[in-house]
C-alpha cells in the first residue's frame, strides 16, 4: 500500500508527513510509492469524468440513429412547406437561420430542397468548424438511402470531442 494518502507534498495529510519524517530519521522504512504514472492516469480519468459531465450538460446534435429517414420525394415535399436542405445524406430544417447566414440569404436559399453538400463543402464556400457545428445542431432528418461513404467531414468537429462512456469491446476471440 502506498504510504501516502495526498499525492503531492504539499496536500494536506498529516500522516504522510509524519511518515516521511520518520523515515528520514531511520524510524520507518521500506515506504511504498504508487508509479507516478498510475497517478497521473488516476488524474486524467477524472478529468475526463468531470469533462462528460460538462459535455452531457451540453445540447447536442441529434444522434443519426434517432432521425427519422426521409425519402428524397419526400424531402422534395416537405421542402414546400419548410426550409430544409440536404448536406451529407442529412436534412437539415434552416428556417430560423436563413436570414441569419452570414453568406447570405439567397445562397441558402437556392439550395432549398435540393443537395447541398459540396456547394458547403467548398463548392463554393468551404465552412468553418463552427458552421459544421451549427449545421448538425439543424439536423432534422437522414436521407433514406443516405451516402454509400459517410465522409470524415460530416462528423461534426464537436462531435469528434464527445467523451464515451463505455468502450464496447467489438473483437471476436480468435
Ligand atoms: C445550413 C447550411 C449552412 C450553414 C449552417 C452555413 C453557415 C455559415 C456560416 C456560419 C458562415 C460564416 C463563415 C464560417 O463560419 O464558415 C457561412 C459563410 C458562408 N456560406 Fe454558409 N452555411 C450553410 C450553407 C451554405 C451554402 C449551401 C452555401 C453556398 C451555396 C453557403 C455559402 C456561404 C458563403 C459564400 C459564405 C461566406 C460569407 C463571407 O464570408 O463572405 N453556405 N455559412
Amino acid at each position: 500500500m502506498d504510504y501516502r494518502n495526498a499525492v503531492k507534498w504539499y496536500q494536506w495529510d498529516p500522516t504522510k508527513w509524519f511518515i516521511a519524517v520518520c523515515s528520514y530519521l531511520g524510524a520507518a522504512s521500506h515506504l511504498r510509492v504508487f508509479p507516478d504514472v498510475e497517478v497521473t492516469r488516476s488524474q486524467l480519468t477524472m478529468k475526463l469524468k468531470q469533462l462528460k459531465t460538462e459535455l452531457d450538460s451540453l445540447p447536442w446534435p441529434v444522434a443519426s440513429d434517432d432521425l427519422p429517414i426521409i425519402s428524397w420525394e419526400s424531402y422534395q415535399e416537405q421542402s414546400k412547406e419548410r426550409d430544409l436542405v440536404l448536406v451529407s445524406g442529412f436534412i437539415h430544417d434552416v428556417n430560423e437561420f436563413v436570414d441569419q447566414h452570414p453568406g447570405g440569404q439567397g445562397i441558402l436559399q437556392a439550395y432549398i430542397g435540393r443537395d447541398a453538400t459540396p456547394a458547403f463543402f467548398g463548392g463554393v464556400y468551404d465552412h468553418s468548424n463552427a458552421a459544421h457545428n451549427l449545421l448538425a445542431s439543424m439536423r432534422v432528418g437522414a436521407l433514406h438511402g443516405g451516402l454509400e461513404q459517410i465522409n470524415e467531414d460530416a462528423v461534426p468537429p464537436c462531435q469528434k470531442l464527445q467523451v464515451v462512456s463505455r468502450v464496447l469491446v467489438s473483437r471476436k476471440p480468435e
